[in-house]
């Protein structure tokens, strides 16, 4: 159902003793749930860690012989509340979510499992989507971790580590009855590699081999006071020095010697790849992994273990911390441990690397740079190092000024033939008559609709909380704003932050559903409304029933690619004298899922010698004037533009590309906007029917005719 396929990594799901995985990161994590005997896993998905929930949903085979529940939680807060009451058992739980957004949306929850102490291993696989490849806004979830008392594991980019760490993590939270929080960034998620497997575990109690009774009721176990007056102390004076303990006992950070004992690198076991790349290209490791600088890798970045700090800095004259992200958290702790324990060790941190922003490794050669000049080795000279990332430097700089003269920008957008195009083109002409207003842009791939050619959202916030945040801005704007929200986005919140917020205030203003049957950005996850694959039955959620019961008068539900129809309804919507919240419900299937679905159902009609029409649209050469209106209504990346045929006319044409799913977008705009007759729809039939055959004869011979009379 979702985005790919895993029938693969399913297979290997099921390795024994000693045998191979091979795969990425998020996926090894899978294995090593299964080898670690977890009774449920649960989540919500996001990027980087959609393909963790992916591959659990599409393995429910496996996961049933072996007894484990899945839950595919309507948000994180949801998935977060599972370990809150399955700590209270002996049964382990993992679930995840993308952070920083899904830890903020699960913080209430979150703040409640840190809390009576866990039983049960609890286990959050956060995808940390910080850096040049994410999606969401920047920042650390470093925090939760220390003001919840929950342990932050950041394994070094490597599966066997990774999996050790999920094994280990399991361990540490009933150790130290503490939740654990498995931190993975972009590339960790995705790193591939292998690691030797175990056998599958199925836990002692499951669905299989269910409890039977519930936990003896102990008051002192719930998250409620005054219990959570001995909760806060027992984490500082018990949880946190047995976690403090299993981290040493086991290792858990990792040490690398190195020939210049004189200095030293701290680094977050997340970013040790990239380290070790920057130290490569600087000369100072090679490619097995043997540096020149000792480094200390913390595996686990919170807590830190103070004496093994301590061990690691006292024969050093200056160390360097690599962490990423701002607060500097670690580097802030580090301080206070050196100077309680009265060492001299100077500290170097990101007073050599930015204060913000992603290290790749091409911010870390400049930082080691600085750092080693600095710090002064003893016997080693910093010359040749700092040469080597001014050389870089230069040659990254003289490449951007080459690249920018050269090449055009490539923005994202909307997929060929993406239903939520046409609300945007529909918008946009709204506007033009009726004047602009607020739109509340929302998380999902409508806010593609902030970029051009829309350029359409005078705010955007997090997932769901569109209309939520118009409450604001409604009444002191004096127009109805619009607010746009995904149909996933709507079950995740939206539904009670903003429309139950919205007809709780008697609010005024105009919500726009995006109703494309799946959380299409995270990777087309089923979600409570989606109908396909025979859904309906099973969850018969519906979002236009919902909003009725829920009390919304005023509603439509309009074809998504009706861009006249559209326009005219949030013309009416912007309009009427009518108070109250509007909700248009924008419908049209996500094209990507809908392509994939028609792609197979078509190729099994063709081979079963049935009849299978698809539809193609195209331009006329000939009757295109070139003013290329089209293009800056659609944004379709399969609308673009060819040189003239016509020698007596130098304005290249507009064009449709064979990537054309046959939306009709295209035709649809124009005709809304009054612009263009030059397109043209064409049906291609394949296994065409003795009429189809019998059709085109006529038509070839009345083309042959017109064509005649046309030459004489
Ligand atoms: O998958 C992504 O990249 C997303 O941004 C989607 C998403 C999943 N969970 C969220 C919680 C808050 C904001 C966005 C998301």
């Amino acid at each position: 159902m979702a985005e790919r396929s895993f029938h693969h990594e399913i297979q290997s799901l099921r390795l024994g003793a000693g045998e191979t995985f091979r795969g990425e990161g998020i996926l090894a994590v899978t294995k090593a749930l299964l080898q670690s005997g977890v009774s449920y896993v649960g989540g919500y998905q996001g990027a980087p860690v959609s393909h963790l929930m992916d591959v659990l949903v599409d393995a429910e085979d496996l996961l049933s012989e072996l007894g484990i529940h899945i839950e595919a939680c309507t948000n994180e807060a949801a998935a977060a509340a599972m370990l809150g009451a399955s700590i209270a058992y002996p049964i382990r739980g993992a679930v995840t979510w993308k952070s920083v957004v899904g830890t903020n949306v699960a913080s209430d929850a979150l703040s409640n499992l840190a809390s009576p102490g866990v039983i049960g291993g609890a286990m959050i696989i956060i995808g940390e989507d910080y850096g040049d490849g994410a999606s969401v806004i920047q920042e650390r979830s470093h925090a939760f971790a220390m003001k919840s008392s929950i342990w932050l594991l950041d394994p070094r980019p490597h599966l066997p580590a990774i999996v050790h760490m999920v094994e280990k993590g399991f361990e540490l939270s009933e150790a130290s009855h503490s939740p654990v929080m498995l931190d993975l960034r972009i590339k960790a998620c995705h790193v591939t590699g292998e690691f030797e497997t175990k056998d599958n575990r199925a836990a002692a109690f499951s669905r299989n081999a269910p409890l039977g009774k519930p936990a003896a009721f102990d008051y002192a176990k719930l998250s409620h006071p005054p219990s959570t007056f001995a909760h806060e102390i027992a984490k500082v004076t018990e949880r946190m020095p047995a976690a403090q303990a299993f981290i040493r006992e086991h290792k858990l950070n990792e040490w690398f010697a190195g020939d210049l004992a004189d200095i030293g690198i701290v680094v977050q076991g997340g970013l040790y790849n990239s380290l070790m790349r920057a130290l490569m290209r600087l000369d100072l490791a090679d490619a097995l992994g043997n540096t020149r600088i000792p480094i200390y890798c913390l595996n686990v970045t919170y807590p830190l273990v103070p004496e093994e700090v301590t061990a690691f800095c006292a024969s050093k004259r200056a160390v360097l911390m690599v962490e990423e992200g701002t607060p500097d958290y670690i580097e802030q702790a580090l301080g206070q441990i050196l100077r309680k324990a009265d060492l001299q060790t100077k500290l170097f941190g990101k007073d050599c690397l930015p204060q913000a922003g992603e290290y790749t490794s091409d911010v870390m050669v400049e930082g080691l740079a600085a750092f080693v000049e600095q710090a002064v080795p003893q016997g080693f000279d910093a010359g040749p190092a700092r040469k080597i990332a001014d050389a870089l430097k230069h040659h990254r700089q003289t490449a951007a000024a080459l690249l920018d003269a050269e090449l055009p920008g490539r923005q994202p957008g909307f997929c060929t033939g993406c239903p939520e195009r046409p609300v945007f083109s529909a918008l946009k002409l709204a506007q033009k008559d009726v004047g602009p207003t607020h739109v509340s842009a929302d998380i999902g791939c409508h806010s593609f609709g902030t970029l051009p050619p829309f350029s359409m959202g005078n705010s955007i916030l997090g997932f769901g909380m569109s209309l939520a945040s118009a409450a604001a801005v409604g009444p002191n704007l004096g127009r109805r704003p619009i607010s746009v929200m995904g149909d996933g986005g709507f079950w995740h919140n939206g539904s009670i932050t903003g429309v139950a917020g919205t007809l709780f205030n008697r609010g005024d203003g105009i919500l726009v559903i995006m109703q494309n049957g799946y959380t299409s950005a995270t990777g087309q996850q089923f979600m409570p409304s989606t109908i396909a694959e025979g859904r309906r039955a099973e969850t018969p959620m519906n979002i236009e029933a919902t909003l009725k019961v829920m009390g919304v008068k005023w509603l439509k539900t309009v074809r998504s690619y009706s861009v006249g129809t559209m326009k005219g309804v949030i013309k009416d919507a912007m309009t009427t004298t009518e108070k109250g919240l509007k909700v248009i419900i924008a419908d049209g299937e996500c094209q990507l899922a809908r392509q994939r679905r028609v792609k197979s159902e078509d190729a099994a009609k063709v081979k079963a010698g049935e009849r299978v029409i698809r539809v193609r649209y195209g331009v006329d050469d000939e009757v295109c004037s070139g003013d290329h209106s089209c293009i800056r209504l659609s944004g379709c990346p399969s609308l673009t533009i060819k040189p003239n045929p016509d020698p007596l006319r130098d304005d290249p044409v507009a064009a449709v590309i064979n990537s054309c799913v046959g939306c009709g977008l295209c035709g649809e705009v124009a005709h809304a906007a009054v612009l263009c007759p030059s397109f043209w729809r064409a049906e291609v039939v394949q296994n065409p029917s003795r009429f189809d055959l019998w059709l085109d004869g006529w038509r070839n011979r009345l083309r042959g005719w017109l064509q005649a009379e046309a030459v004489s």
